[in-house]
C-alpha cells in the first residue's frame, strides 16, 4: 500500500449527498498499480441505487448552489485549487500508483488539473449576457446565460485528474453541480480530489463521485431527465454509445473523444526541434494520451535525418515504474492495452513496415513496452487509421505538401495536429488546410487551460478549457418586456 503525507486523500468510500458511503451491496473493486500488480487500494462497487441517491442530492444542492453570487463560488473554488496545489505530491504519488505515468508527468497533471478550476474560478464571474436593440419602440430585448442544472461527467484513465477538473471546473463556476463517474482503473485520484472539494466548502451534494459499474452508473445518468448535461471523455465506441442513451432525454453534450493526430516534417524543419517536439508528444503518458502524434508524416529529404535522430533521442529514454527516478516512460494501462500496442505493430510488420527501435515488450516484463520507431510505415497498414495509444512512432514519407495535407485529413479523427516548417506562407496554407480542431505549429505540446480543446469530426462535440468552455454549462435566456 502507498503512503501519503495527508492520510485523508487515499479514500475507500465514494461522496455521494455529502456523505463517504460504500456501496449497497457492500461490494468492492481493487485498484493495482500498473507497474507491479499491487494493491493500491479498494474502492466500492456502486450501481443504479447510488446513482440515483446522487441525482436526487444533486437537485436538492442545485437551487442554492446556482443561487450564490458569481464571487461566493468562485472564492469556494479559488480554495479548492489552492489545497489541489497544497497535495500536489500526495496526488502525483496516487496517480503514478494507480495509472503508471512517471512521477514528474503526474506532478505536472495535478497542477495542469488545478489550473481549470483557477482559471474557471475567475471566467465563472464573467457569463455576460446582452442587451439588444429592440425593433420595436415599446420592447426591450436582454439576454442573460443561467446554468444548465445537474450535469454527469464520465471520465478516462489516462488523465485521471485533469479530465475531471476540465469538467467540473467550469460546471461549477457556471452555477451546475456534478456527478462524475471517473474510469474504473483511476478512481483514487477523483476520490482524493473529491475529498478536497469538501475541504473547500464546496457544499454537499454539489461535487459527487461514484465508483463502479459503468454500465449500471452510466445507464442511470444518461436515463435520468433531471440529469440535463453529459460531459464524457473516452473512446468514440462509448462516446457513440453514451450519445445515444441520452437522445431519448434530449440531453446537452460534451464528447471529447479519440485522435489520430498527424506529426508533419518538413524538409526545411529545424531537424533538432522537430524530434524534440516529435519526442514530447508522442511518448508523453507512455503515448497514451488523444492528442499524441500518433503518425509522424516526414518529407523525403529529410526522414533519414529525422528517423536517425529520433531513435538516438529515444534509445536514451529510460522504461521503467512511474515510482522511480529517472524513468520517462512508464506501463501501459494493462493488459488490453499491451496486446493492441503488439498487435498494431504486428500488422505494420507483416505490411512492410521496418523496425528502427524496439518493436517488442520490454526485458521488464508486465506491461511495459519498449519506445518504438517504424518506418516505411504506408497506409494499407491499421497504424495509420487506429489510435495507437502506447509508445510507438510510425514514420510515413510524403514528397509535396499537397500530399501531406491529404494524408494528414484522411482519417475519421480531427482533434489534435502539429507540424514544422520555417516557412511562413507555408504556416499558413497548412493551418488552414488541417481538419483538425488543433493545430501546433513548431511545437509538439498544445494543451493549456486557457484555450480551446476539442475536436472536429468524430473527435467530438464542444470545446473544453478557454473563454468558451463555460458555455458548455450555460442556457442562454432572451427576455422580450414591454415598456
Ligand atoms: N479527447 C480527449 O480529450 C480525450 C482525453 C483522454 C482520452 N481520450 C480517449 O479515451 C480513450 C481512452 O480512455 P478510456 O480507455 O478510459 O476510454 P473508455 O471509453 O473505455 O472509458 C472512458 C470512460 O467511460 C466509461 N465507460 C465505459 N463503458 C461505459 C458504458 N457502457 N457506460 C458508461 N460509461 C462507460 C469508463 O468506465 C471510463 O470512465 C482513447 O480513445 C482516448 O483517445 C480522449
Ligand atoms: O488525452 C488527452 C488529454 O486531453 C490530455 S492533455 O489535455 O493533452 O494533457
Amino acid at each position: 500500500m502507498i503512503s501519503l503525507k495527508n492520510s485523508s486523500l487515499l479514500k475507500d468510500q465514494c461522496l455521494v449527498g455529502g456523505q463517504w458511503v460504500g456501496a449497497a451491496s457492500g461490494n468492492t473493486i481493487e485498484v493495482r498499480n500498473p507497474a507491479d500488480g499491487s494493491l493500491v487500494g479498494e474502492v466500492p462497487s456502486m450501481s443504479r441505487e447510488e446513482t440515483e441517491r446522487a441525482i436526487k442530492a444533486a437537485g436538492e444542492s442545485f437551487p442554492s448552489w446556482s443561487k450564490l453570487a458569481p464571487k461566493e463560488r468562485s472564492a469556494i473554488l479559488r480554495r479548492w485549487n489552492d489545497l489541489i496545489i497544497e497535495n500536489a505530491d500526495d496526488l502525483a504519488v496516487l496517480m503514478t500508483a494507480e495509472q503508471g505515468k512517471p512521477l514528474a508527468e503526474a506532478k505536472g497533471e495535478v497542477v495542469y488539473a488545478a489550473s481549470f478550476i483557477e482559471w474557471f474560478a475567475e471566467e465563472g464571474k464573467r457569463t455576460y449576457g446582452d442587451v439588444i436593440p429592440s425593433p420595436q419602440t415599446d420592447k426591450r430585448f436582454i439576454v442573460i446565460k443561467q446554468p444548465v442544472g445537474i450535469c454527469a461527467a464520465i471520465t478516462p484513465w489516462n488523465f485521471p485528474a485533469a479530465m475531471i477538473t476540465r469538467k467540473a471546473g467550469p460546471a461549477l463556476a457556471a452555477g451546475c453541480v456534478m456527478i462524475v463517474k471517473p474510469a474504473g482503473a483511476t478512481p483514487l485520484t477523483a476520490l482524493a480530489l473529491a475529498e478536497l472539494a469538501v475541504q473547500a466548502g464546496i457544499p454537499k451534494g454539489v461535487f459527487q463521485v461514484l465508483t463502479g459499474s459503468s454500465k449500471e452508473i452510466g445507464g442511470a445518468l444518461t436515463e435520468s431527465p433531471d440529469v440535463r448535461k453529459l460531459s464524457f471523455t473516452g473512446s468514440n465506441e462509448v462516446g457513440r454509445l453514451l450519445m445515444a442513451q441520452s437522445a431519448p432525454t434530449i440531453k446537452r453534450l460534451s464528447l471529447e473523444l479519440g485522435g489520430n493526430a498527424p506529426f508533419l516534417v518538413f524538409d526545411d524543419a529545424d531537424l533538432e526541434a522537430a524530434v524534440d517536439g516529435a519526442i514530447a508528444s508522442k511518448y508523453r503518458n507512455a503515448g497514451q494520451t488523444c492528442v499524441c502524434a500518433n503518425r509522424l508524416l516526414v518529407q523525403d529529404g529529410i526522414y533519414d535525418a529525422f528517423a536517425n535522430r529520433l531513435a538516438q533521442k529515444i534509445a536514451e529514454l529510460r522504461v521503467g515504474a512511474g515510482s522511480q527516478e529517472g524513468v520517462s516512460i512508464g506501463p501501459l494501462i494493462d493488459n488490453d492495452a499491451l496486446e493492441k500496442v503488439e498487435e498494431l505493430v504486428g500488422d505494420a510488420t507483416e505490411k512492410g513496415a521496418k523496425i528502427l527501435l524496439g518493436g517488442k515488450r520490454h526485458a521488464l516484463g508486465g506491461q511495459f513496452y519498449e519506445p518504438t520507431i517504424l518506418t516505411e510505415v504506408t497506409t494499407t497498414m491499421r497504424v495509420a487509421k487506429e489510435e495507437i495509444f502506447g509508445p510507438v512512432a510510425p514514420l510515413f514519407r510524403f514528397k509535396t505538401e499537397q500530399e501531406a495535407i491529404a494524408m494528414a485529413n484522411d482519417t475519421e479523427y480531427g482533434l489534435a495536429s502539429y507540424f514544422y516548417t520555417k516557412d511562413s506562407a507555408r504556416v499558413w496554407r497548412v493551418m488552414e488546410a488541417l481538419e483538425y480542431g488543433m493545430v501546433g505549429h513548431n511545437t509538439g505540446l498544445i494543451s493549456n487551460e486557457v484555450a480551446p480543446f476539442g475536436g472536429i469530426k468524430q473527435s467530438g462535440l464542444g470545446r473544453e478549457g478557454s473563454k468558451y468552455g463555460i458555455d458548455e454549462y450555460l442556457e442562454m435566456k432572451f427576455m422580450s418586456t414591454t415598456v
